[in-house]
């Protein structure tokens, strides 16, 4: 019966879609829908096939660990084509040739760009995210991922949002709201599949065996709440049509810029941090084998965390057209955003007192260690950069573009990569990983990468930041734009080679995880994957 009904329901949407290629009102709004109908034909084809088939039922007493092995592999796909294309704008930054005539407009820095922000973001960080949640409030309630396939549904509705974006982009079609800028039919397939994740979350802690909730799903449950919070009221839009990529935003001028940060500064807040220190509170404790140092401190760090970062927005908007007084908040949130940022890098840092010979013996716990001083390290410069005056010289300049690589880069990355490297072998049930002098490679690739990069961005953002406000004696200004500009080359280059070595060791994680799936023996089949031990 339900097979017959999800017939029903891809033959309605492939039909719509083609409806709406057939009417579409631009490029990126005819790609876009093309690429619904493909997908729901296929999706109709595969239920056809099945319908009426026997189906395996899952034990009951067995996690759902498809899903988060699918999600793995996504996380190390799409990190390796988020960081290519990371590489391909930083090359064309500092050699605009790389701009091909023959590839206009498509292949552009402006179109490119947002694709490399999303691809990392969003198809990295997002489905490092949701694989690692669902993993992980399935280990700590002792209960299998709710909603029987509803996990699949969010798995793939996210891979279609994130192929729908990336193709949108190329062809033209962007909502011009940076983090934001997937046009108004993608948001509400991404509201859509954000339900489902939160309801399969929720689900799972409501079911839990375990009566505690570990403060990893605190975390994460406050990432999925604020983030489906943050992305309904920046998107409010209206369409201009409903065959086209074109919308018009709610709210105009000052406040849409407003909204725009608020959304903007939270998307750090929630999705790259506090997602993001979820899985750092189950990941260094279980690689350490150590309990979290202090349990008290995670639970103020958390509530602190979430009053604070909430107003810390306006620090993107300083000397703009937004009150002074809005200003002024944005920057005392932000000073007061220290605390709790480093109250949890210590805790993840001090989770390794007793066991900090094992930074010499396990690069994994390298990786995940240098990952929380990275969050320590951006956490410190974020809040300096957000007082006016150091605002004054940092905004518009490369020193942004350094501070947010040394969070992605150095927080994000790599405790992404330590969870990975943590994840396969128990996923796919293998005795170790192929080579830790592999992740060794890996870790110094990275972390001389990420050097490079931070490095080379504070010496150009500062250059250029002093360089647009040296004036003469009579008050003139000293250097043209393009000055600023040609002088910044040389650090370019060194900001892609930082690239090409991060990427680089991407590429050997993959490689290594791929071996362990492939060469390790499996470990003897000892209800590995059961939370409930066989009678
Ligand atoms: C190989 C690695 C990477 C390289 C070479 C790279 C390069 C770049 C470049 C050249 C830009 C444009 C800068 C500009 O407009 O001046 C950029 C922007 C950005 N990248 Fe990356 N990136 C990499 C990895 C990442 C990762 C892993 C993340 C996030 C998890 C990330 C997040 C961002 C963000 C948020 C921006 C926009 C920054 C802003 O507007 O202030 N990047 N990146
Ligand atoms: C206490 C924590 C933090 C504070 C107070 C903070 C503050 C700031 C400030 C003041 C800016 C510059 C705004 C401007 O001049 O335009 C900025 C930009 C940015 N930060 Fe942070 N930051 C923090 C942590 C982080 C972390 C951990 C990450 C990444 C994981 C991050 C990612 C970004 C991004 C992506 C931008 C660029 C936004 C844009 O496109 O303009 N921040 N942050
Ligand atoms: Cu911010």
């Amino acid at each position: 019966m339900w097979d017959y009904v999800k017939l029903v329901a891809l033959g309605v949407i492939a039909l719509l879609a083609a409806i709406a290629a057939n009417y579409a009102r631009d490029e990126a709004y005819l790609v876009n829908a093309l690429t619904v109908m493909l997908a729901a034909a296929a999706t109709f084809i595969w239920t056809l096939r099945n319908t009426g088939e026997p189906k395996a039922v899952a034990p009951k007493n067995e996690y759902f660990d498809g899903v988060v092995r699918a999600g793995v592999i996504a996380t190390a796909f799409w990190g390796v084509v988020g960081f290519l294309v990371g590489v391909v704008v930083a090359a064309q930054l500092a050699f605009p040739v790389l701009n091909f005539e023959w590839a206009q407009p498509y292949l552009n820095f402006g179109r490119l760009r947002p694709l490399h922000t999303s691809a990392v973001i969003f198809a990295f960080g997002g489905n490092a995210l949701i694989a690692t949640a669902f993993y992980v409030v399935q280990r700590t309630t002792a209960a299998r991922l709710w909603g029987g396939n509803l996990g699949w549904f969010v798995f793939w509705g996210w891979q279609l949002i994130i192929v729908l974006a990336a193709t949108s982009y190329v062809f033209g079609g962007s909502q011009g709201k940076e983090y934001a800028e997937m046009p108004w039919h993608v948001d509400i397939l991404i509201t859509v599949v954000w339900v489902a994740f939160l309801l399969a979350f929720l689900g799972t802690l409501w079911n839990r065996k375990e009566p505690h909730i570990y403060v990893a799903n605190w975390f994460y449950l406050s990432f999925i709440v604020t983030v489906a919070m943050l992305h309904v009221v920046n998107n409010a839009a209206l369409p201009v049509s409903v065959f086209g990529s074109a919308s018009v935003q709610a709210y105009a001028g000052v406040q849409d810029a407003m909204i725009q940060w608020w959304y903007g500064h939270n998307a750090v807040g929630f999705f790259l941090t506090a997602g993001f220190l979820g899985m750092m509170y189950y990941f260094v404790p279980k690689q350490a084998e150590r309990p979290v140092f202090s349990y008290k401190l995670s639970i103020i760090h958390f509530w602190a965390l979430i009053f604070l970062y909430i107003w810390a927005g306006p620090h993107h908007l300083h000397y703009t057209a937004l009150p002074e007084w809005a200003s002024t908040l944005g920057m005392i949130f932000s000073i007061m955003l220290w605390m709790p940022s480093w109250g949890g890098m210590i805790n993840g840092l001090m989770t390794l007192s007793g066991a900090w010979d094992k930074l010499r013996t396990d690069p994994v716990i390298r990786m995940m260690v240098i990952a929380v001083g990275f969050y320590g390290m951006s956490t410190f410069e974020g809040p300096m950069m957000s007082i006016k005056a150091v605002n004054s010289l940092s905004h518009y300049t490369d020193w942004t573009i350094g501070h947010v690589h040394s969070g992605a880069l150095g927080w994000n990355g790599m405790i992404t990569f330590g969870a990975l490297y943590f994840l396969v072998p128990r996923l796919w049930n293998r005795e170790r990983l192929y080579s830790l002098s592999l992740v060794s490679w890996h870790f110094w690739l990275a972390t001389i990468g990420i050097v490079l990069y931070a490095s080379s961005m504070w010496v150009t953002g500062i250059m250029e930041g002093l360089m647009w406000r040296e004036v003469d004696a009579n008050g003139f200004l000293v250097n043209a734009f393009a000055d600023t500009v040609s002088a910044k080359l040389p650090m370019y280059v060194v900001r892609m080679l930082g690239g090409v070595m991060f990427l680089l060791g991407a590429i050997i994680m993959c490689y290594n995880l791929w071996m362990t799936v492939r060469a390790q023996p499996a470990k003897a089949p000892v209800n590995a994957n059961n939370f409930v031990p066989a009678e």
